[in-house]
């Protein structure tokens, strides 16, 4: 399927709303408990903006998993957000045997390498909720049908920019970004949001969710360093709240262009997740 017109737009469904409330008889448990992988020291403040996007998007628990090197850098700045030493994957399947960690992040400034393919490959093995994010991407820009093996069929959302996708679909990269998205989706056997100034979510079947196809939803102060972590965070908030991955996707990416559109500009990355409060109250929540 590449027919470029077969497509929704990305809207805030009434459905999705009443997916993001808290009802009364509801405890943190209920909400699910995030985990974001960090890198080492001076390297973990991607993690942090995406550990307090899962929060402020209603995640029940955060926790950081952290290399030692880097705990007191990120205790020294996390209060609300727990911290877990993850030194490597050992460490990593210890977290995995505790299913009460129901979805995970990886890549915002975690590292490109073995070590980071290595933990790809121990969350999707446990089939765990996961958003593959940054130094995954780039992680497996030599060998993608590694990547596609590990992710196909999985509940997994990749979120690639223009450049990251680039290094995972070589051949799609110059096509339209809506068959792009769509041809990768199918292609990796995942949910794929392919980040830009429009955004689309592909799922594995062929749908496609365009954000801002007509430009009234522009958002173009979120073109700043570490806003894709916080959407990152987002999402993963939203897959272990419960949402699926096409819809966590879909209902970050309308977040997180709304928050950016309400800051405007002067807008910087630690902004988007402080924004949300003001954002549900308006919907509603
Ligand atoms: N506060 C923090 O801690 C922050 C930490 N961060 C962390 O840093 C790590 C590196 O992430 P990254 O995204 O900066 O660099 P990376 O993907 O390795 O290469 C970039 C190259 O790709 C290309 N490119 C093409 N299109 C592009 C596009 N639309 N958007 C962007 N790039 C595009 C372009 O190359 P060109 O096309 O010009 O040849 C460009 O030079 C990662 O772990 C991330 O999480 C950041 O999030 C910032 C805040
Ligand atoms: N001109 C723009 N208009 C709207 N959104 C944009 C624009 N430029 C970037 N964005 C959004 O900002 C985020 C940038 O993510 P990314 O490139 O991964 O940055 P970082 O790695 O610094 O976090 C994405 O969600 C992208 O859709």
């Amino acid at each position: 399927m590449d027919d470029a017109q077969n497509w929704h737009e990305i809207t805030l469904t009434a459905e999705r709303v009443e997916a993001l409330r808290k009802r009364a008889d509801q405890h943190k448990y209920d909400h699910g408990h995030a985990v974001v992988l960090s890198g080492g020291a001076g390297r973990t403040g991607a993690a942090r903006l995406a550990g307090r996007a899962a929060l402020r998007i209603g995640t029940g628990l955060v926790t950081l998993g952290v290399p030692g090197s880097a705990q007191m850098e990120v205790a020294c700045q996390e209060t609300a957000i727990m911290l877990r030493r993850v030194d490597d994957p050992l460490a990593l399947e210890s977290l995995l045997a505790d299913d009460r960690l129901n979805a995970f992040c990886i890549g915002p400034g975690f590292g490109v390498g073995e070590r980071c393919r290595a933990c790809v490959a121990l969350i999707c093995g446990a089939n765990r909720s996961v958003v593959l994010d940054a130094d995954v991407l780039t992680s497996f820009s030599d060998d993608p049908e590694a990547l596609f093996a590990l992710v196909w069929n999985r509940p997994v959302v990749m979120t690639p920019h223009k450049g990251e996708f680039r290094r995972l679909f070589p051949d799609l990269a110059g096509a339209d970004p809506r068959v792009a998205c769509r041809k990768a989706a199918m292609r990796a056997g995942c949910t794929i949001l392919l980040k830009g100034s429009e955004t689309s979510v592909a799922d594995a079947d062929g749908g496609l969710g365009v954000h801002n196809p007509d430009g009234k939803r522009a958002a173009p102060y979120l073109a700043t360093a570490g806003s894709g972590d916080v959407l990152a965070g987002m999402i993963c908030g939203l897959l272990a709240r419960g949402f699926v991955p096409v819809a966590a996707a879909e209902t970050a990416a309308w977040l997180h262009a709304e928050a950016g559109r309400r800051i405007g500009a002067g807008l910087i990355a630690e902004d988007l997740p402080e924004a949300l409060p003001a954002i549900f109250a308006e919907i509603g929540l």
